[in-house]
């Protein structure tokens, strides 16, 4: 059985970080292994406060998977601090697993923010560098460039120059776009588009770890970038096609195992061809 690790922030209402990531392995039939980087009191309508689990305590918790069990695929959510970038950094440089796929989360869908603003350069510094893929959405596309976007050309702009700054394949989500949700990808030679209809729905809390966790599902399972992207642009679309009323916000992604399994979605995914 193919084994993939989270190394995230912990959701404790259950639709993103952690739990969405977990949800995700399992429905994609893979062994999901979790590291916590700090614990999120949170729920569908805000994020109440955030307790950082120390450097120390994050290392060792890779240390203990990473000399145990062989990891297939990594993927990287939340990380607040400069202190806890420096120590995943740290330790992916140590244990090179063959696939990282980084989530640069910055704030929740309700705006509350998840990572210290002053981070932003050590994020670019110590993250961004290690990602084979990194998957930003609009604003954090924004941030870490400094180039406003308003059009998918601004997308495939800060692709590139995300790619530039080091990560190997970039994917611009356009969750947060007007219009068709169109991702782009980039991947240093050429551009792909994967575009779904907008599905009308307010249930989109963890969208983003989901679509991550799936990417890094499909690489341990030997998919390469590209189709990677393409089925987990299917996967998530399914789960938010079959979201959950659940909260006073913005409900989770539903991951249910036979609707990924019998491959439903109830939206037909006009995804790019790849290669
Ligand atoms: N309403 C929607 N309909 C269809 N697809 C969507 C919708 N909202 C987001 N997506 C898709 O979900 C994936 C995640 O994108 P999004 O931009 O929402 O990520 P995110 O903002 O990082 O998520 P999160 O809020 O969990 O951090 C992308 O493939 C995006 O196109
Ligand atoms: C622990 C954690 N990690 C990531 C997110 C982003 O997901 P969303 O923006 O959908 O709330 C979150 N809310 N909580």
């Amino acid at each position: 059985m193919k084994k993939v690790l989270t190394i995230a922030g912990s959701d404790c209402s259950g639709g993103a970080g952690i739990q969405a990531d977990l949800k995700t392995f399992s429905a994609h039939g893979v062994f999901g292994m979790s590291v916590i980087v700090s614990v999120v009191a949170e729920n569908t309508s805000r994020v109440i406060d955030i307790q950082d689990i120390t450097p120390e305590m994050i290392e060792k918790q890779i240390d203990a998977v990473f000399e145990d069990i062989e990891v297939d695929a990594v993927k990287v959510g939340m990380l607040s601090t400069p202190e806890c970038m420096r120590a995943v950094a740290g330790k992916l440089r140590q244990y090179k697993p063959e696939h990282v796929v980084i989530d640069p989360v910055m704030y929740a869908k309700n705006g509350c923010p998840l990572m210290d603003p002053s981070a932003v350069d050590a994020l670019i510094e110590t993250i961004l560098p290690l990602a084979d893929v990194l998957t930003p959405n609009i604003p954090e596309a924004e941030r870490i460039t400094g180039v406003e976007i308003r059009s998918v050309t601004d997308m495939e702009a800060a692709a590139r120059k995300i790619h530039d700054m080091g990560s190997k394949t970039v994917v611009v989500k356009g969750g947060h776009a007007i219009g068709n949700a169109l991702d782009v990808l980039f991947d240093g030679k050429q551009m792909y588009h994967f575009e779904t209809e907008r599905i009308a729905t307010k249930n989109t809390h963890g969208t983003g770890c989901t679509f991550s966790s799936a990417i890094a599902s499909q690489l341990a399972l030997g998919m390469d970038i590209c189709k990677a992207v393409e089925k987990a642009k299917v996967y998530v679309t399914t789960a938010i096609t079959h979201s959950l009323a659940i909260g006073k916000g913005c409900g989770p992604t539903h991951h249910f195992y036979e609707l990924y399994r019998h491959g439903l979605p109830t939206q037909e995914s006009e995804v790019a061809e790849c290669r």
